[in-house]
């Protein structure tokens, strides 16, 4: 897909979701249209943020109400547009399939038809192009986690996602590896979300949301979503040290 050809709007649609596991409930109701090109989820552990970009990306569906991307249903997307929207997991452990760099990023183009050959010949022309030649061969076990989450990263730009879900991204990157972040994400044209307990990452953001126990506790322009959130903590920390003495 050509990135002008990116349509950011409709892109995910949450309506109604009812979202259980086993007997905790996750969202009861969540309804959320995000269709800004750069949006910020923030919120406590537990808040949600995971289980929301599970739903949007097919993993997990809705006991009841409706998670939609470009009008597709979510949980069926990987079977009809299998690249419409790419995660980049918390742990890159989750995400990792394949023994070496190159088989991992020839994933994401294999599953849009390309044959394996050619697609590792991509990736590797890929690696090169961001200095990462050496790379191509290397097998996964023998990078550090930083340097899987920087390989989950690259296999999500090569194969171009229209939305791209990023949980936590930058937790185990090095202070170098988040500015190459930040400069990646500034310039791809697709929509992303990213969910982050730094807030410092979401400076530019176009909408933040705050999710708490399942529910929108605020939603808005990031520097005032983002201010609610640290004043909201702040205020329980005094509380807390109050009753603690
Ligand atoms: N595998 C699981 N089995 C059962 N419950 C789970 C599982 N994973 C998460 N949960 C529950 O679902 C709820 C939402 O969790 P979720 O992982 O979406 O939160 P989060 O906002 O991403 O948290 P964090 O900031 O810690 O990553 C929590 O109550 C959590 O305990």
């Amino acid at each position: 897909m050509r990135p002008d050809s990116y349509k950011v709007s409709d892109l995910l649609s949450i309506s109604n979701a009812v979202l259980k596991r086993g007997t905790t409930p996750v969202f009861d109701g969540l309804t959320l249209q995000l269709n800004e090109r750069r949006i910020g989820l923030i919120g406590d552990n537990g808040a949600g943020k995971s289980s929301l970009f599970r739903m949007a990306c097919g993993l997990e569906a809705p006991q009841s109400g409706s998670v939609t991307v470009q009008g597709l249903v979510a949980f069926r997307i990987n079977a009809q547009r299998p690249n419409l929207v790419g995660m980049m997991f918390q742990n890159p452990d989750d995400q990792i399939v394949f023994p070496t760099v190159q088989e991992e990023l020839a994933l994401g183009l294999t599953a849009t038809g390309i044959p394996r050959r050619d697609a590792i010949a991509q990736a590797r022309t890929f690696l090169a192009t961001r200095g990462l030649a050496a790379w191509a061969e290397r097998a996964i076990s023998s990078l550090s986690q930083g340097q899987r989450q920087h390989v989950c990263w690259l296999a999500i730009l090569l194969s171009q996602p229209a939305l791209i879900l990023l949980d936590e991204p930058f937790a185990s990157l090095d202070l170098p590896g988040q500015a190459l972040l930040h400069e990646d994400i500034a310039q791809a044209p697709q929509q992303i979300i990213v969910s982050t307990h730094v807030l410092e990452h979401l400076r530019g953001c176009d909408r933040v949301v705050w999710l708490d126990h399942g529910r929108v506790r605020a939603d808005g322009a990031a520097d005032t979503v983002c201010e609610q959130y640290r004043a909201d903590v702040a205020t329980r920390i005094r509380k807390r040290t109050a009753t603690t003495g």
